[in-house]
């Protein structure tokens, strides 16, 4: 069993973004952020609304072209390489608003994620091959949801909608996943689990994790490293437990 990642080395970079800037006309929404991610590294992104959280996500994700800066994974230039290019080298995310096919079940929701990152649009009315088969079936059982494979995912509840996005993102066997507000409308029983799930995952296959996230007490209790934005800029970054005592950023955002 592993001591736990913060007594390890800093792990060596597996997204690197470098002064990365995003305007939309005169507002700065990510105004020259600086950002690693390790490897198998979960990392907390907090701040208030506004701050440019979402923004960055989708830079990264190349689904906003960045007006400066540059973004490395796993050492590859990616600046600019846009969401599908980006998604096959290995990035994954989920959405503010959840996106999962209302009328598909569960199951054929997990076994179309299969495809996103890797292959045409065509591919993904093939029926699914047996390894896609077990790994969606695998995750499933990770998440507790086996019983909902049958369902249709629109009648599942909120919190549910969102683990199955977070299986659906799993699916392509990425090696960074972007969590945007995963655990908002989320009950404290399922926020619970989606923490042990994030910290499973990373555990048995190393992938790192960025969250984004209001619930102050899901993401302090998940992260490794946290980065605090305000107004596009990084406020404070570093240790959860120095963060949370930092005055500034109980001012500008823990607040009351
Ligand atoms: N497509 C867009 N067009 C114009 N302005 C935008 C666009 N997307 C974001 N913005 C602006 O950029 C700034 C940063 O927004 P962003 O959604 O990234 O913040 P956030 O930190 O994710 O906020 P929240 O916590 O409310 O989700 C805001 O001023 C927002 O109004």
């Amino acid at each position: 069993m592993m001591g736990g990642w913060s007594e390890l080395p800093a792990p060596e970079p597996l997204l690197a973004a470098t002064g990365v800037r995003k305007t939309f006309n005169s507002i700065r929404a990510v105004d020259g952020i600086d950002l690693t991610v390790g490897r198998g590294e979960i990392l907390g992104l907090i701040g208030p609304n506004g701050s440019g959280k979402s923004t960055l996500l989708s830079c990264l994700a190349g689904e906003q072209k960045i007006n400066d800066g540059r973004v490395e994974f796993e050492g590859h230039d990616v600046t600019n390489a846009g969401a599908m290019r980006i998604a096959r080298r290995g990035i994954a995310r989920t959405f503010q608003n959840v996106r999962v096919f209302s009328e598909l079940t569960v199951e054929e929701n997990v076994l179309l994620a299969r495809n996103w990152a890797t292959a045409s649009p065509l591919a993904m009315i093939r029926p699914a091959e047996r390894s896609v088969r077990s790994r969606a079936a695998e995750l499933l059982e990770l998440t507790e949801m086996t019983p909902l494979a049958k369902v249709l995912a629109g009648a599942l509840s909120g919190g549910q909608k969102r683990l199955l996005e977070f299986v659906m993102a799993l699916m392509p066997g990425p090696k960074l996943v972007m969590l945007d507000e995963a655990a908002s409308g989320v009950n404290p029983t399922l926020i619970r689990k989606l923490r042990e799930y994030v910290l499973q995952v990373r555990e048995r296959d190393g992938i790192a994790f960025v969250i984004v996230e209001h619930n102050v007490d899901f993401v302090f209790s998940t992260v490794d490293r946290i980065v605090v934005m305000s107004a596009g800029k990084v406020l404070d970054e570093g240790d959860p437990v120095r963060v949370r005592k930092n005055q500034e950023v109980i001012d500008a955002y823990l607040g009351v």
